[in-house]
């Protein structure tokens, strides 16, 4: 069925496209009762419902999608259904001439198939390549609008932020992070930002860089037996353990242990991002059926392992409030980290004063942190690896930075500064492989998109929007040769003046930061996004991922395990996207692991 996803009619031509759906005058129309003869009963039960002036989605669009899934779930009666789409087909195409555009962008017509194995950014990046930036793409009963140009991305995130929000991510992170930071709506979300961006205060970093040797303490002891017996290892479910254990004390003081066992604790933890998973890639909502969860399996398994990890989290909320000592900001900032039983971020927005402390509002915060700061770190370290031992050269180079910096020592808050070339190689890591590789919107108000290196468009209120990130970060219009691992590369100024409004690459706006940002790429680099919404846990990550890297590649050298990779690893050039040995996420997902099978030795010194 054609129309979901066809792009929509002009707000002036709405009402005649309305009556030429009900085959009815504008004046019956308000009625709100369709005519249309080819409409069964049963459909004409829908589309009575229907409301024209409903927010959120245009209502005709509402209508299509009505239909479609309606279609979907009558398979043996398709021709009447059929009947239906094709009077609505038709009645479009005579008003307009064919299906009408508001913004003039292309339709990439494709196969859901396409887009669908678990690498949908990798298909994203071909439409591009045919459509440019905006192109609107049909994904299932679904349409979105894709961008992936930096004019246009700063304009999304910085200039015009307010006219967006997380639309569909929100939607299905709402079980699991409830009004959490990451899909909280801007008004929620302005209120739980301004709390908790303190909390990640210069004392505390300093504080975690410690936490962060501690915690990989237990790592390189695995690795040690590990090295002692065959070798073999998934360097990929080391890092995810690593950085689990690591979240899970700073953000809220729990043991997790993941490195050395595994808890029903973890187990669920794990359940609830694949459930995140399942529901992106599931366009019926069937979760939201009445009675659905006590009947569904995997629902049922779902709600117990969320009650579970709720449990767990209220406790700890409840034992921080037990033992609330209120502090201003400013004296909270200023805390000895040293002589502090409990470090941890819970401590900080609980001991704020004003602080809101309501018991669901922080289950959600939490839950957001534990959900977006792990998984993210370990894709980096995976990916580091992954490139510094196809690249020797890489390789020899960092370690030649460790060794002279750190040595045998756990790496300290001064030594990050010092760690320059590790540092690019993350920031280079996390170009090739920004995780999350989308990033996604719906559009509040209606909003016009500047040119850059695309067209001009006009993004109607409710239209849903995939930001393709890694598309951008591969872009040669962007990053020359956008393939090569080549962390230097954001040491070297880079303009393209075929881009309207872009200001390139400028190694000089990044000087004393601790790595390459948005802004020294003017939004063409955006692995923690941009404007308002940005990460605020990117130095965290950031330092975490170079302290974890430098204590294992200090101790430990490592080669690909080809017997776990059907010996596909190309050591020689990039490899193909779609052997990529690791899982990505479409934005709010992670997709099938396969993890980095690798042989791990002592290294001799
Ligand atoms: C390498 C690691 C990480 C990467 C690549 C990453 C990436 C991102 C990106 C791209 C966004 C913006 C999403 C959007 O605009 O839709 C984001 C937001 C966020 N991240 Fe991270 N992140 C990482 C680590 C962390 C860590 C360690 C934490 C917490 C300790 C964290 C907490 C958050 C939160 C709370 C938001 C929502 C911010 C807001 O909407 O105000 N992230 N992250």
């Amino acid at each position: 069925f054609v129309p979901a996803g066809r792009p929509m009619p002009t707000v002036g031509k709405a009402a005649s496209l309305k009556t030429a759906l009900f085959s009815t005058t504008e004046e019956e129309t308000k009625t709100k009762e369709p005519k249309t003869e080819a409409v069964n009963g049963e459909l004409n039960k829908e589309l009575a419902q229907v409301d024209p002036d409903a927010e959120g989605l245009p209502w005709w669009w509402e209508l299509v999608w009505k239909l479609d899934v309606m279609q979907k779930g009558k398979e043996g009666d398709p021709v009447e259904f059929g009947d239906t789409c094709n009077v609505l087909r038709t009645n479009i195409e005579q008003i307009y001439g064919g299906y009408p555009s508001l913004d003039g962008c292309p339709l990439a017509e494709g196969e859901i198939t396409d887009i669908g194995d678990g690498t949908m950014f990798i298909g994203l990046q071909r439409y591009q390549q045919n459509y440019n930036s905006p192109y609107k793409l049909c994904f299932g009963p679904k349409s979105f609008l894709v961008i992936s140009d930096p004019v246009q991305a700063k304009h999304m995130l910085r200039d015009a932020n307010s006219n967006y929000d997380k639309g569909v991510l929100a939607e299905i992170l709402e079980p699991i992070m409830g009004k959490g930071l990451i899909p909280a709506d801007p008004e929620t979300w302005t209120v739980r930002r301004r709390q908790i961006v303190p909390a990640f205060h210069q004392a505390w970093l300093q504080h975690m860089v410690g936490l962060f040797g501690h915690c990989n303490g237990p790592l390189i002891d695995n690795l040690n037996k590990v090295a002692e017996k065959d070798g073999k290892c998934d360097m990929e479910t080391f890092f995810c353990s690593v950085a689990l254990d690591i979240i899970g004390l700073s953000v809220f003081n729990f043991e997790f242990g993941s490195v050395t066992n595994e808890s029903p604790v973890i187990r669920a933890v794990y359940s609830a991002l694949v459930e995140a998973e399942h529901r992106s890639m599931t366009p019926a909502p069937y979760w939201d059926l009445p009675f659905a969860n006590q009947l569904v399996p995997r629902l049922r398994k779902f709600n117990s392992d969320l009650k579970l990890l709720n449990d767990v989290l209220d406790d700890l909320i409840n034992r921080a409030k037990n033992t609330r000592q209120v502090g201003d900001i400013e004296e909270l900032e200023k805390r000895n980290y040293a002589e502090v039983d409990d470090p941890s971020m819970l401590r900080f927005l609980v001991d704020m004063r004003g602080a809101d402390i309501d018991n669901k509002q922080l289950r959600d915060d939490l839950m957001t942190m534990l959900i977006a700061g792990h998984e993210t770190t370990a894709a980096v370290l995976t990916w580091a690896l992954f490139e510094l031992t196809k690249h020797p050269e890489e390789m020899a180079k960092v370690r030649e930075e460790i060794d002279r910096v750190v040595g045998d020592r756990v790496p300290t808050y001064e030594d990050m500064e010092k760690l320059e070339y590790t540092r690019l190689v993350i920031a280079e890591t996390l170009r090739m492989y920004p995780e999350p590789p989308l990033l996604i919107r719906r559009c509040r108000t209606e909003d016009n998109l500047p040119e850059g290196g695309g067209r001009e468009a006009t993004v109607i209120r409710g239209m849903d929007i995939f930001m393709g990130i890694y598309t951008m970060h591969r872009d040669e219009r962007f990053w020359p040769e956008p393939n090569k691992f080549d962390p230097m590369r954001f040491t070297r100024r880079y303009t393209n003046p075929d881009i309207k409004g872009w200001d390139g690459f400028d190694p000089k706006k990044w000087e004393g930061k601790l790595y390459p940002n948005e802004i020294a790429a003017d939004f063409a680099y955006l692995p923690f996004g941009g404007g308002a919404r940005k990460c605020v846990g990117d130095q965290f990550a950031i330092m975490e991922a170079i302290v974890t890297l430098t204590m294992v590649l200090r101790r430990f050298d490592f080669d690909f395990d080809l017997s776990r990779h059907d010996g596909k690893v190309d050591v020689n050039d990039h490899p193909q996207h779609l052997d990529h040995p690791v899982g990505m996420r479409t934005g709010a997902t992670i997709h099938t692991r396969k993890g980095l099978h690798m042989i791990v030795k002592k290294r001799e010194i």
